[in-house]
């Protein structure tokens, strides 16, 4: 039996002035899968991520979450509906320790706002003691305890990226959108990404759908594909079978459509960011 669709995204039309910056982009991403988004540099990624959690208001389409229609929901509704997000530059407060962070993260379930959690002002002090107990538990299953009271912005880049994650989970969402989780990673962190993300669909049954330019890391762990090029959907499939598309090389390398043999991968498209991003 075919899983149910968490999202799906229905003829997304998005300008800016003149650029069109996606033109009727339709996808689904199915419970407990992961999904990987592909694309060059500028093809409309980033883009999409903002019109599905309401950042951007697209001139047409429908974006539907858990079987509600979320086109017109602000951010943090659609936010408190199960949809949180990592950023290709950081979602953490350098100033604040991980663990604040997290905490910060969390309030989008607390029914109260962070500054009157952390003012202690009435009916919040019980809450906070369990919040402050699940960011411990979250803090644990990503490693984080021993950096747990230090800033973020002292903090490694690919542990400020594990903590990144962390908010995203705080949230307890049904879906994970990650944008480049492995950019600037070491390769062992990558690999080790890979292993995250599957242990977070598997036992904690969440779906993700990520950004990613790292092709190994989308091959090894996502169930299916989409590849962006110009705002307009060029293919999707499996990965095995993405990774050999000709048209999905082409826009990659910016050559020929009909290579003699399959290239060496990562292909990193002309221009990538790696690193920061
Ligand atoms: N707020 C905006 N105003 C004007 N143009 C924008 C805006 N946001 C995105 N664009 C343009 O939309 C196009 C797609 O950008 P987007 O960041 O979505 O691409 P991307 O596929 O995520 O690229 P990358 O892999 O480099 O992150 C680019 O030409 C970009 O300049």
């Amino acid at each position: 039996m075919k899983r149910r669709q968490l999202l799906k995204v229905e003829g997304l039309m998005l300008r800016f002035g003149g650029l069109q910056v996606l033109n009727d982009l339709s996808l689904s991403v199915r419970e407990g899968q992961i999904v990987g988004l592909i694309g060059p540099n500028g093809a409309g990624k980033t883009s999409c991520f903002n019109c599905l959690t309401g950042i951007y208001q697209p001139q047409g389409g429908r974006v539907f979450f858990d079987g509600r229609d979320v086109s017109h929901l602000p951010t943090h509704r659609r936010a408190r509906l199960g949809m949180a997000r990592t950023w290709q530059n950081l979602g953490v407060i350098d100033a604040l320790t991980v663990t604040e962070n997290v905490m910060l993260a969390q309030h989008q379930r607390a029914g109260y706002s962070a500054l009157a959690g952390m003012l202690g002002l009435a009916g919040t002090w019980h809450r906070e003691r369990e919040l402050r107990r699940d960011a411990a538990e979250i803090i644990e299953y990503f490693g984080l305890e021993a950096v747990a009271d230090e800033r973020t912005g002292e903090l490694p880049y690919g542990v400020r990226k594990t903590c990144d994650m962390a908010m995203a989970l705080a949230s307890d969402p049904k879906m994970l959108l990650l944008d480049e989780p492995a950019s600037g990673l070491s390769p062992e962190e990558a690999l080790g990404l890979a292993d995250t993300l599957r242990e977070l669909r598997d036992r904690l049954k969440l779906t993700i759908l990520m950004i990613e330019h790292h092709v190994p890391l989308v091959a090894e762990v996502c169930d299916y594909v989409y590849v962006l090029n110009f705002g307009e959907l060029l293919t999707e499939g499996e990965p095995a079978a993405i990774q050999r598309h000709p048209e999905v090389i082409a826009a990659y390398l910016g050559g020929t459509a009909e290579p003699t043999e399959p290239p060496e991968w990562p292909l990193q498209p002309e221009g990538a960011p790696h690193g920061t991003a």
